[in-house]
């Protein structure tokens, strides 16, 4: 009888070791994705950042990744030459980013000055600080794309969706531990020192580069105790620039991008304003303004992974989908309304918001590889990243110039500084919108994959 041959893959302890390291690395990443949102009335008042340019400053997100087409570039690049390589080059770029971004906080050979580049006018700190972060949303975005191929390469067939699931609690532990903590480490010591967060990011971003490291060596095991493919299997797998046509062309993959666009929209933007919400609607202080943001990644940490296992075991992913947009709706909609003030009201709405955000992504990503083959499985990705920072980098600055224009109610000073109070009504109303918009494409993709039978309703453990 043929003895089925064992690869690296069929060991359980090697491949949760392997996702746990590259979940770390993440995890550092989203640390400093999110350390600056809950410093925003900090910035206003240390360092004279209105809205708009906190705004525009997390727009920065996307300046690349968008404009220059660099995640796109990424996801070739990951399909092309690896996740070794893809992997390594994402981390040192996520580092070379946020000494920029330090650098541009800590300084104060930039004061004073104002420059304006297109169209944009702000001051010089805000457009440094903006470029590191553009540098480092390069990074993010493509280690995000490569984690995810690496985690198809281990767990294909197996506990895909629990896996993609932890490694996002992972990273969302990241995002928590950011707004928790990026305050207190600003104001510890007596000194408020908006750089001393940023400080301790690049620490563990360093950590996550050394992690990331390690994993290479994984990697090459595991290739090494795979069947080595012939010339001809090698050249039928490998990437052609044409696949780009077929992934742009596949309907079911469009309402994955779409929706995630929408989805995206409604809670990672709305997570940089949820603690200045938090101050200016349900009258937290400052101190404590960032701990009930933070409850939504620490509540997504237990349900990601255990939405992803109920997909692995049940299917109904586009099911999933649904009820997850249907909860970000309802969340926004009840944020926006203007006699729900109690801070009470604030935790129960975050805490749905958690189920919701656990829900889609649980679903969305693992649905990925049911409608793309592994071979464009990158360059997929990427592009759904790139249609998706359109939307984080566009949402906070729009949020960002509505509560400027429209949404100043007056001032107050806050620790001896003064700063404008807002009326979070019109926010959170274009947020739900978002909501409304992305359940449409949750419907329109349920009814794609009937008619092409993708499987998003079937469970992913192959028996
Ligand atoms: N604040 C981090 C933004 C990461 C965006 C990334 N493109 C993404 O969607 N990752 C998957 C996730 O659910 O975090």
């Amino acid at each position: 009888m043929e003895k089925i041959r064992q690869t690296l893959r069929d060991s359980a302890a090697a491949r949760w070791t392997a996702l746990a390291v590259v979940a770390f690395t993440m995890l550092c990443g989203y640390y400093l994705t999110d350390v600056v949102a809950p410093l925003k009335g900090l910035l206003e008042g240390k360092l004279g950042w209105g809205s708009s340019d906190f705004g525009f400053f997390n727009s920065a997100y996307g300046w690349f990744n968008v404009f220059l087409g660099m995640l796109i570039v990424g996801g070739i690049i990951l399909d092309k030459m690896g996740v070794r390589f893809t992997g390594l080059m994402a981390t040192i770029i996520m580092v070379c980013g946020t000494i920029i971004k330090f650098w541009a906080i800590s300084t104060h050979s930039l004061d004073g000055q104002v420059w304006k580049v297109l169209w944009f006018e702000a001051p010089a700190q805000v457009f440094i600080a903006g470029l590191g972060f553009a540098i480092f949303a390069v990074g993010v975005e493509v280690a995000g794309i490569t984690v995810s191929k690496i985690i198809y390469k281990w767990f294909k067939g197996k506990e895909l969706a629990l896996a993609m699931g932890l490694e996002m609690a992972t990273a969302r532990l990241g995002t928590g531990l950011a707004i928790a903590t990026a305050v207190p480490i600003a104001k510890a010591f007596g000194v408020v020192d908006v750089s001393r967060p940023i400080l301790l990011a690049l620490i563990l971003l360093c950590i996550g580069l050394l992690s990331f490291v390690m994993y290479m060596f994984m990697d090459k095991k595991l290739d090494a105790s795979e069947v080595q493919k012939t010339q001809a299997e090698m050249d039928e797998d490998a990437f052609k620039i044409s696949d780009i046509f077929k992934i742009i062309t596949n309907k079911g993959w469009w309402y994955i991008a779409i929706l995630c666009v929408l989805f995206y929209s409604a809670v990672f933007p709305f997570l940089k304003y949820a603690t200045d919400l938090m101050i200016n609607k349900f009258g937290v202080s400052e101190e404590l303004a960032g701990t009930i943001p933070s409850m939504l990644p620490f509540g997504t940490i237990l349900l990601t992974p255990f939405f992803g296992n109920l997909y692995d075991r049940k299917g109904k992913g586009a099911t999933i989908m649904i009820i997850g947009s249907l909860l970000i709706i309802a969340v926004h909609a009840l944020f926006s309304v203007p006699f729900l003030h109690h801070w009470i009201m604030a935790i129960i709405l975050i805490l749905v918001l958690g189920v919701g955000f656990s829900l889609v992504p649980s679903a969305m990503w693992p649905s990925v590889p049911k409608i793309i083959p592994e071979k464009q499985l990158g360059t997929a990705y990427a592009l759904i990243f790139w249609v998706q920072n359109w939307g984080l980098m566009g949402v906070p600055a729009l949020i960002g110039w509505v509560l400027e224009k429209y949404c100043i109610t007056g001032q107050v000073v806050r620790d001896g500084l003064t700063v404008n109070t807002y009326n979070y009504t019109l926010p959170m109303l274009i947020f739900t919108g978002f909501g409304v918009l992305a359940l449409i494409f949750a419907f329109l993709l349920k009814i794609e994959d009937k008619k092409k039978g993708y499987g998003l309703q079937l469970p992913n453990i192959v028996k």
